[in-house]
C-alpha cells in the first residue's frame, strides 16, 4: 500500500472500502452489538477480546495468551530491576521475566547535515545581524548553501504547506522548517540584488516570537532561559521555603524525640505540644478546585502524556490534565528538559466543565479555575517544597501541584521518592504541609497506590493522614491541606498484573467522605478551623484510578465506588475519545478514518509544539510512535460481540473492516513508522525507533 499518497486526499477515498463515519452506539450495558443484530452469542472468555468470528484470522503466535500485557515497561523512564517492594531476589519465587524489554532505547540523532547558525536562522538573507561567536563559529551562515546542501529537501506531506504556518501565520522553525518553501520568497531590490526572506502573516508576532526564544504559538508556561540559568547558578532566592524549612528542621527534630519516647512515657508525649513553635507563616488561602462527574481526568503519563497528546484529549473532552512527572531536583537546577515538561497548551489553561447544582459546591467558580496541573516527585521535603515554590512562582497557568507517591520504578523508589513515600507517611505529611505553605493560591494534591506490597495495604491509613493529618500535627497546625487524593487501585508489587481493585478504592472513598464531614469537628477540638490550612473548598476530593475504558465503567465507578471523579490513563492512550464517550454517555464506533485523523492531529500538534524542522519533526515522530504503540490496541467496538470492552482484554489476530482499520491494528512498529510518514514525510535514514518491548506487543514499562 502506498501510504504516502494518502495525505491530502479525502480519507474515506483511501480506505479501499467505503467506510461509515462514527456510529453512535447506544446500548444497554449488557447488550452487545451482535445481540442487537440478532446473531447468537458465543460466551465471553475472561481476558480475551470478544471479536466476532468473521473478523478473526489465522496468525500463529498471535494467540492472546502469547501477549502478556506488561504496561510496566511503558510507565518507567528506565526499566525496573525489582518488581516488588523488596530488594534482591524473592525467596522461593520466580524473578519477573525481563528479557523482552528494550532497556536502552536509542532514537538516532535528528539534526541537519550541517548546522545553520542561530544568528541567521530566522532573519532575512541580508540581515545585518552578526554572529556572537564571530570567526570561531563553525555553523553555516550562508543561507543558500544551507538550503541546498545543509539539510534534507522539503517534505511533501500536507501538499508541502507548513501546517504550523497555515494555522498561525508564522513558523517558529524559520529557515530550518522542512516546509520552508511554503513560507519564503525571493525579493528583488532596486539595485538588482535578490534576497531570500521568510514570509509571515503578522510581522509583529514573528518578532515577538523571536524574542521569546524557543516559545511556540499556543504554548503557555514558557520559562525564560534566564530564569533557568539563574536556577542553575543558584541565584534564585527561595525566601519562603528557606524560612519554612528552617522551622521544619527544628520541628522534625522535636517530633522525633517525642516519637521515640511516647511509647512508654505519656508525659513526654505531651512535651511535643508544650514545646511546639508555630510555623513562621500560614499558607495562603487556596484557589478553589472541583472534581466531579463532569470532570473526567487524564492521568499523568510519562512519555505518553506529552503536550500534543493532552491537547488532543482536551479537544475530545478531558476536563483535567496533568503534566508528565518531573523530578524535583532537576527543576531546582534549572534543567531545561524538566521545565519543558511543565509547558501546557493554551486549551489546558481554560476552565474545566462544571454543572452548577450537580453537587453542592457553592464556593466554586470554574471561571477562576483551569485544567492543567503538574506532577513532581521528590525524596525529601526540601526538594518538594522548593520545587513547589519555583513552579508556583514561575508558571502562570497552574491548577494544582501533585506529588507522585505511586511511581514504582526502581530508580525513583530506591531514592525514597514515588511509591516509597507510601511507607513514609510522616515525611509525606511534612512534604505536603510544606508545599501547601509555599504554593500561594495553588492547591496541592497527591497520587498514591494501595501500598508497596500486596500483603501490606497502607492507603487507608494514608488517606486519613493526608485528609486530616497525624493527631499531633493536626492538633497543632490543623489539616495538611491536601486538596485531592488520587488512588490507583494497585500496589507497587502488583504493577499491572491484576485488575485494579475498585472495592478497595470504594472503601477509601467512604473513609474520605467520613473525614471530610469530621474535619471541622476534629480541627475544632483544638482551634477554629483555619481556611488557610483547610484544603480547597474545605474538603479533600478523592479520585479513583485504574483500568477505566468506557463511559459505562466511568459512571459505574462514580456510582458504586462513590469517588468524586475517575482518572484515566492507558484507556485514554488506546482510545482518546473515551472523554467524548463520557460526555455523550454512549459508545462511539469511530471509523478508521476518524482514528487516522487523530493521528494527523497529533502530528500537527507535535510540529506546533516541537517545531517543523528536522529536530521537531523527528521528535514528533518519536512521540507519535510511542502513542501508536498504545493506539494499535484499540479493537473497534463494531466488531465486538460483547460490551463493555475491557482494557486488559487481548484480541486474537483479526482483520479490520477495511485496510486502514487493519493497518491501525498492526503491532509491527515498522507499520507505525509508515503511518508516521503519512504526516511527517519519510523518516530519515538515521531514524530509529525501538518499541519499549522487543516483541512489539503490549509490553511496556509504565510511573505511578
Ligand atoms: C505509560 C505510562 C506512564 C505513566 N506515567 C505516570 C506518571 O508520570 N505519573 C504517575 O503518577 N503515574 C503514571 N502512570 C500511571 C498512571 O497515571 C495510572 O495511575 C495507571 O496507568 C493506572 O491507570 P489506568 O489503568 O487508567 O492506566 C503511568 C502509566 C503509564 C501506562
Amino acid at each position: 500500500m502506498e501510504l504516502q499518497e494518502k495525505v491530502g486526499r479525502p480519507i474515506d477515498a483511501v480506505n479501499g472500502d467505503s467506510e461509515p463515519a462514527t456510529k453512535r452506539v447506544k446500548l444497554a450495558d449488557d447488550v452487545s452489538p451482535a445481540a442487537q443484530e440478532g446473531t447468537p452469542l458465543r460466551p465471553r472468555v475472561k481476558g480475551v477480546a470478544p471479536i466476532k468470528e468473521e473478523y478473526l484470522i489465522s496468525a500463529p503466535g498471535r494467540e492472546p495468551e502469547a501477549d502478556i500485557p506488561d504496561d510496566d515497561a511503558a510507565e518507567g523512564r528506565t526499566a525496573p530491576d525489582a518488581q516488588d517492594g523488596s530488594h534482591g531476589p524473592k525467596k522461593g519465587g520466580k524473578q519477573k521475566r525481563q528479557k523482552g524489554q528494550n532497556k536502552e532505547r536509542h532514537f538516532g540523532t535528528f539534526t541537519d547535515a550541517v548546522r545553520l547558525c542561530n544568528s541567521v536562522a530566522w532573519t532575512p538573507e541580508f540581515s545585518p545581524r552578526s554572529c556572537w561567536s564571530g570567526e570561531r563559529c563553525n555553523a553555516l551562515h550562508d543561507l543558500r548553501k544551507y538550503l541546498k546542501e545543509g539539510r534534507r529537501a522539503d517534505v511533501e506531506v500536507f501538499g508541502g504547506k507548513c501546517p504550523v504556518w497555515e494555522t498561525h501565520g508564522r513558523c517558529s522553525s524559520g529557515w530550518r522548517c522542512l516546509f520552508v518553501s511554503s513560507h519564503m520568497k525571493e525579493v528583488e531590490h532596486e539595485d538588482g540584488r535578490k534576497e531570500l526572506v521568510l514570509v509571515t502573516r503578522d510581522d509583529k508576532a514573528s518578532e515577538a516570537e523571536e524574542e521569546a526564544g524557543d516559545a511556540r504559538p499556543g504554548v503557555v508556561n514558557n520559562i525564560p532561559s534566564g530564569t533557568k540559568i539563574d536556577l542553575n547558578r543558584k541565584k534564585v532566592a527561595f525566601e519562603k521555603s528557606e524560612q519554612y524549612l528552617k522551622w521544619l528542621a527544628k520541628d522534625t527534630e522535636l517530633y522525633k524525640i517525642h516519637y521515640h519516647r511516647q511509647k512508654d512515657d505519656v508525659d513526654e508525649a505531651n512535651d511535643y505540644r508544650a514545646q511546639y513553635i508555630e510555623p513562621p507563616f500560614q499558607p495562603s488561602e487556596k484557589r478553589k478546585v472541583y472534581f466531579g462527574r463532569e470532570t473526567p481526568t487524564l492521568a499523568p503519563l510519562t512519555t505518553q502524556g506529552n503536550l500534543p497528546f493532552r491537547r488532543l484529549c482536551v479537544e475530545l473532552g478531558a476536563q483535567v490534565t496533568y503534566s508528565e512527572m518531573a523530578l524535583g531536583l532537576p527543576l531546582l537546577q534549572g534543567q531545561k528538559a524538566d521545565w519543558t515538561l511543565m509547558r501546557a497548551h493554551e486549551s489546558e489553561a481554560t476552565p474545566p466543565r462544571f454543572n452548577p447544582g450537580s453537587v453542592a459546591e457553592p464556593s466554586y467558580d470554574n471561571s477562576k479555575d483551569l485544567k492543567f496541573g503538574v506532577q513532581i516527585t521528590a525524596h525529601a521535603p526540601w526538594i518538594a517544597v522548593k520545587a513547589t515554590e519555583a513552579l508556583t512562582r514561575f508558571m502562570p497557568h497552574l491548577r494544582i501541584v501533585d506529588i507522585n507517591c505511586g511511581c514504582p520504578i526502581d530508580m525513583v523508589f530506591k531514592s525514597g521518592a514515588g511509591s516509597a513515600l507510601l511507607d513514609a507517611p510522616s515525611k509525606l505529611e511534612r512534604m505536603i504541609r510544606g508545599m501547601n505553605a509555599v504554593s500561594g493560591e495553588v492547591p496541592i494534591s497527591a497520587k498514591i497506590r494501595m501500598g508497596v506490597r500486596d500483603d501490606k495495604l497502607t492507603a487507608q491509613k494514608l488517606v486519613e493522614r493526608l485528609a486530616l493529618g497525624s493527631a499531633d500535627m493536626r492538633d497543632q497546625t490543623g489539616a495538611p491541606g491536601c486538596a485531592a487524593i488520587t488512588l490507583h487501585g494497585r500496589t507497587r508489587q502488583q504493577r499491572y498484573t491484576k485488575a485494579a481493585d475498585w472495592s478497595y478504592i470504594a472503601e477509601c472513598a467512604a473513609l474520605i467522605k467520613q473525614y471530610n464531614s469530621q474535619k471541622d469537628s476534629l480541627t475544632d477540638t483544638i482551634r477554629e478551623a483555619d481556611a488557610r490550612t483547610l484544603p480547597s473548598a474545605g474538603r479533600t476530593y478523592f479520585l479513583g484510578n485504574g483500568d477505566c475504558y468506557s463511559h459505562i465503567e466511568y459512571f459505574e465507578h462514580m456510582d458504586k465506588a462513590k469517588v468524586d471523579s475517575v482518572m484515566i490513563g492507558r484507556g485514554a492512550i488506546v482510545k482518546p475519545w473515551i472523554f467524548e464517550e463520557i460526555e455523550k454517555g454512549q459508545y462511539l464506533d469511530k471509523s478508521a478514518s476518524e482514528r487516522l485523523m487523530y493521528v494527523e492531529k497529533f502530528a500537527r500538534y507535535g510540529m506546533e509544539a516541537w517545531g517543523s524542522d528536522e529536530l521537531g519533526l523527528n521528535y514528533t515522530r518519536r512521540f507519535l510512535l510511542e502513542f501508536l504503540s498504545f493506539f494499535n490496541r484499540y479493537v473497534p467496538i463494531g466488531i465486538l460481540e460483547h460490551l463493555p470492552p475491557a482494557l486488559n482484554d487481548r484480541p486474537k489476530a483479526y482483520r479490520g473492516r477495511n485496510d486502514l482499520e487493519t493497518l491501525l491494528a498492526s503491532r509491527d512498529y515498522k507499520d507505525w513508522i509508515k503511518i508516521s510518514e503519512m504526516f511527517l514525510g519519510p523518516a530519515p535514514k538515521e531514524f530509529k525507533f525501538q518499541p519499549k518491548h522487543k516483541s512489539n506487543s503490549y509490553e511496556i514499562e509504565a510511573e505511578g
